[in-house]
């Protein structure tokens, strides 16, 4: 029997059992009901062996949280819409309020950029809904994207069918729950069900999901590989492939594109930017966010989520706007109430104008009841600094003719015959897909590789900065940002007082100056990283993916402090704004190593044209 028969057979048969519901509702059994008369999606409660939330499951994430979230909330949408609203919603995590008697307000087909400073909470905000600790209908299934499928013996397509396998077991069990409820068949959510379990189509699992595979980068060899061969980046597009073909109503994404290179940026922003459930994704990437987002949801110093209309560019101007108006006002009231004050003050004794005075008073009574117009907040002002550094006379760091092999065996070689000039006024952006050799290079040019032939130049005096990827690994866990620093420039010899100011620069202020460097969000690490870096005064800098984890104003700021920096500069990103901002010649990593003649953004317009020529668009 083919799949097709099957999976049309087993529709066939919920459909019968639909009818037979229908005839006798009040007969069935109740054996598949949770006993609160509500589906579970995904499981019955004492089937220890069911998942509930594809991706991370609750289990894993109440493992994650240790017991220290808190949440509450109150549903106010209707129990059977599949828009999700809830009121009076405040998150704690460790004893802290991270959320505060805000809104919580999804509309079903809209795609929302969740945006706030690091460490203010996002991460912990989409684990707290995959972990269905605020009241969320139970029909809306969630899959939480936060990291890396987990290495197996499975490969990429085993990885994506196994999740849409269970993603239809669970689908069908809902139907049975449904229907096995009173006047079960009459669930107008019945028929989103059916139309899922249709959509999904197990007879074409392994087509779609190589299809799925191939717009991620994946060749037909690589889709064949065991996912615990494969890098961090591959098993990241393993992870988005299965969320993306599950295609869940409430799909929450934790900065995707992390491990991605840039043409699987634009892939998955074209594939995301026609996402027609919900989309929550968490990202610092302006251009991502632009082509995605339809809204924007700011989760703000004062701990609120604020929603604004559009995408990112909207947001910044809309946003604009709003505090220039409130700025207005804000002048205008705060006019009014020193004219009136200045009134009273100056009354005096005379009784007509002492009850002038008592009713002006009551003027201002008023405007406070009513909620003064509050002044905006100046943006946090951070000041990524690379302090400057000697001019070191070319050549500084010269490749002539470099090629290089991990075998040692050129003919396996990443690259030959390579020629680069890299001096102290150097802004480069090196690009190129995922695995095409960038950070070699960059190990190539910090000697901590050799290469196979030809020949790397250095400056007998330069000194190289390096960031990457695992450089917040490095960090040492226990120790407080101050502690970390200090040990880490004992010839400085300076005073507490003095750190305090350093890292204050880069937004680690207040308790998370003190507080073990383990309790730090992945941004605030990123950002102490950023702090070391500065302080070892280099004469050129080698940045590896830097924005991974950093917020909007720090990306800023690490654009700025690029741009003064008196050294030169290589980096690999995927964040085209960066890109745009700071690197003047784009070399291009991709079986070999040229120059790019031409912009960022014209490169960007030809990975576009490509991926949508290889996904059969335009
Ligand atoms: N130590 C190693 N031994 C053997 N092969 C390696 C080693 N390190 C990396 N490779 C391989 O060399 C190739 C280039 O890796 P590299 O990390 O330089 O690529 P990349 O362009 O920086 O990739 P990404 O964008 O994923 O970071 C990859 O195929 C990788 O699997
Ligand atoms: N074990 C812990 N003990 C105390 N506080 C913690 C612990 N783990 C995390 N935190 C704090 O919880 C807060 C929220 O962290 P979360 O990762 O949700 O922030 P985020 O907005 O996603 O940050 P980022 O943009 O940097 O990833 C942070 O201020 C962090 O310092």
């Amino acid at each position: 029997m083919s799949a097709l028969s099957a999976s049309k057979q087993k529709r066939l048969a919920v459909k019968a059992a639909k009818e037979a519901a229908k005839k006798s509702s009040s007969a069935s059994s109740p054996a598949t009901t949770n006993g609160r008369n509500t589906p579970i999606p995904g499981g019955a409660e004492d089937d220890d062996t069911e998942v509930l939330i594809p991706g991370l499951n609750a289990m894993d994430i109440a493992k994650k949280k240790g017991g220290d979230r808190n949440s509450t909330g109150v549903l106010t949408s209707q129990p059977l819409s599949r828009d999700i609203k809830i009121e009076s919603f405040s998150l704690s995590f460790h004893g802290r309020e991270l959320i505060s008697n805000t809104d919580i307000d999804f509309n079903f087909g809209r795609r929302y950029g969740l945006i706030g400073a690091n460490g203010s909470g996002k991460s912990t905000f989409l684990e707290c809904l995959a972990a269905r600790e605020v009241p969320i209908p139970e029909h809306i299934d969630i899959y939480l994207l936060q990291e890396e499928a987990a290495p197996s013996d499975n490969n990429a397509i085993e990885s994506v069918v196994i999740e849409a396998r269970q993603e239809v077991e669970r689908l069908e069990k809902q139907v049975e729950d449904m229907l096995a409820e009173e006047n079960g068949a009459e669930n107008p959510l019945l028929d989103d069900v059916y139309e899922r379990i249709e959509q999904l189509d197990p007879s074409t699992f392994d087509t779609r999901a190589a299809t799925l595979l191939h717009g991620l980068g994946f060749s037909k060899k690589d889709m064949l590989k065991a996912t615990k061969d494969m890098s961090g980046g591959w098993r990241m597009r393993v992870a988005l492939a299965k969320a993306l073909f599950v295609k869940p109503t409430l799909l929450l994404l934790d900065e995707p594109t992390n491990h991605l290179d840039l043409e699987a940026c634009v892939w998955l922003e074209d594939y995301l930017s026609r996402y027609d459930r919900i989309l929550i994704l968490i990202s610092h990437s302006q251009d991502f966010l632009n082509g995605v987002c339809t809204n924007i949801m700011n989760l703000n110093h004062k701990r609120k989520l604020v929603y604004y209309g559009g995408n990112y560019d909207t947001y910044v101007k809309t946003r604009a706007e709003l505090e220039v108006n409130q700025m207005k006002a804000y002048v205008k009231q705060q006019e009014e109430i020193a004219h009136i004050k200045k009134f009273i003050a100056s009354a005096g004794t005379y009784s007509n104008l002492v009850r002038q005075a008592k009713s002006k008073q009551k003027i201002i009574d008023k405007m406070e009841a009513a909620g003064l117009v509050e002044k905006v907040d100046p943006p946090m002002l951070f000041k990524f600094k690379f302090s400057d550094t000697d001019k070191l006379p070319p050549p500084v760091l010269a490749f002539d003719e470099v090629g290089f092999a991990y075998s040692g065996d050129m003919k396996d070689g990443l690259y030959r015959g390579v020629n680069l000039g890299i001096d102290m006024d150097s802004r480069v952006a090196l690009v190129g897909p995922n695995g095409a050799g960038k950070s070699t290079l960059l190990k190539l040019m910090t000697g901590e590789l050799t290469a196979t032939e030809g020949r790397i130049q250095r400056h007998m005096q330069l000194k190289l900065g390096k960031y990457n990827q695992h450089s917040a690994d490095q960090l040492d866990m226990e120790l407080s940002p101050i502690e970390y620093m200090r040990r880490r420039f004992p010839e400085l010899q300076q005073d507490t007082d003095f750190w305090r100011q350093q890292i204050g620069r880069y937004g680690l202020t207040g308790a998370h100056q003190t507080s073990p460097i383990g309790h730090l969000s992945h941004g605030l690490q990123t950002r102490l990283v950023f702090a070391e870096l500065a302080m070892s005064r280099p004469h050129m800098l080698l940045l590896d993916e830097p924005t991974n984890h950093l917020d909007m104003e720090s990306i800023d700021s690490l654009a700025e402090a690029i741009k003064n920096f008196s050294g030169g500069v290589v980096l690999v990103s995927h964040d085209f704004r960066l890109l745009k901002e700071v690197a003047d010649t784009i070399i291009v990593v991709d079986k070999g190593v040229s120059v790019f003649d031409g912009t960022i953004l014209e490169y960007k317009k030809i990975l576009q044209k490509k991926s949508r020529e290889e996904s059969g668009m335009n």
